[in-house]
């Protein structure tokens, strides 16, 4: 099986890629040949891949950069993903589109359903929602895939963040009153190929639409930056004292929602697929930076 991934050096698309196992070949394709704010780039790269799937991994992912760059957050995350759901179908192929939690505004006091009223807080979150809007309108029978507060050894973001900040410092503030499901690239790697698989062998049954994919189990950034500085600890790794904070403490440019939390049960019914424990997935991905010689390069 060939599958075409958006984006070259993205979280996601580097867990895809080392996850792929025997008989998948991964083409990632990213600026110049695809690029999503140039339209006319897109079918043709696609087309040369020869890809049996297509997975849209790649986004403009600066949450509060794009509060002043709007235009630029929805060419990428909204036109761009159409096009991309356009050109598969055209291919005769099938599509999965990565998605988000900031299409919701977090006042939910449950974690959220598929079916749930969206309502974003931001111009990420909007760009995001109108891409989902943009790849059902492309091609109704894609799949979308809705994630969350993604960490992996690669790229930037929240765990590796916290590792070199407790590299300089005893105590860090963070954020307690937000909550979420921390999720782990390679998990969603997991996920993703094996969807893919489905698509790819039983296109007429595998199940279509929107799904949650995130950990299992839910905590709050504070949390999750504490199981980070044990999970550290206990391998010699840095570590930090954490002070609970509010987001009120903390102000950033976008707004976040408060809840996050994204409900699983669809995808696990749908194709038997539930993200393993978050902690867990969390004390793999800190044990392997810590191990590198330069755990947070
Ligand atoms: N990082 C997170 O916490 C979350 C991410 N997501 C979604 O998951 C998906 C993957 O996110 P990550 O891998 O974490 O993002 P990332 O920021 O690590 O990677 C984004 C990728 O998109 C590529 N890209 C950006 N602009 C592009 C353009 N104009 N043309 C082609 N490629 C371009 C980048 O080069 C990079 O490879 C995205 O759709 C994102 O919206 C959803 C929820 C949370």
């Amino acid at each position: 099986m060939r599958i075409a991934v958006t984006g070259k050096a993205g979280q996601v698309v580097t867990s895809i890629i080392e996850r792929a196992g025997a008989g998948v070949e991964i083409i990632a394709l990213g600026r110049p040949e695809l690029d999503l704010g140039d339209l006319a780039s897109i079918a043709p790269a696609l087309a040369a891949a020869r890809p049996d799937v297509v997975v849209s991994a790649a986004a403009y992912t600066a949450v509060d950069r794009a509060e002043g760059e709007e235009e630029a957050a929805f060419a990428v995350n909204a036109a761009g993903p159409g096009a991309v759901a356009a050109a598969a179908r055209a291919l005769g192929v099938p599509v999965i589109h990565i998605s988000t939690d900031y299409v919701f505004d977090g006042t939910k006091t449950a974690p959220y359903v598929e079916s749930d009223p969206v309502a974003p807080l931001g111009v990420y979150g909007r760009s995001k929602l109108a891409g989902e809007e943009a790849v059902i309108a492309a091609d109704p029978d894609a799949v979308i895939l809705r994630t969350a507060w993604v960490y992996s050894p690669f790229g930037a973001n929240f765990v590796k963040t916290m590792l070199r900040l407790a590299q300089t410092r005893e105590e860090l503030g963070v954020v307690a009153d937000q909550i979420g499901n921390p999720t782990s690239a390679l998990d969603i790697a997991d996920t993703v190929l094996a969807v893919a698989h489905r698509l790819h062998s039983a296109p007429d049954e595998a199940p279509r639409g929107i799904f949650h994919m995130t950990g299992n189990g839910e905590g709050s950034w504070a949390d999750l930056a504490e199981a980070v500085f044990a999970a550290s600890a206990a391998q010699g790794g840095p570590w930090a004292r954490v002070r609970r904070i509010a987001t009120a403490d903390y102000p950033t440019p976008a707004a976040r929602p408060a809840n996050s939390r994204l409900c699983g049960d669809r995808l696990a019914e749908a194709y038997g697929l539930r993200l393993p424990a978050w902690r867990d997935a969390v004390k793999a991905t800190v044990a392997r930076l810590v191990a590198q010689k330069d755990p947070v390069a």
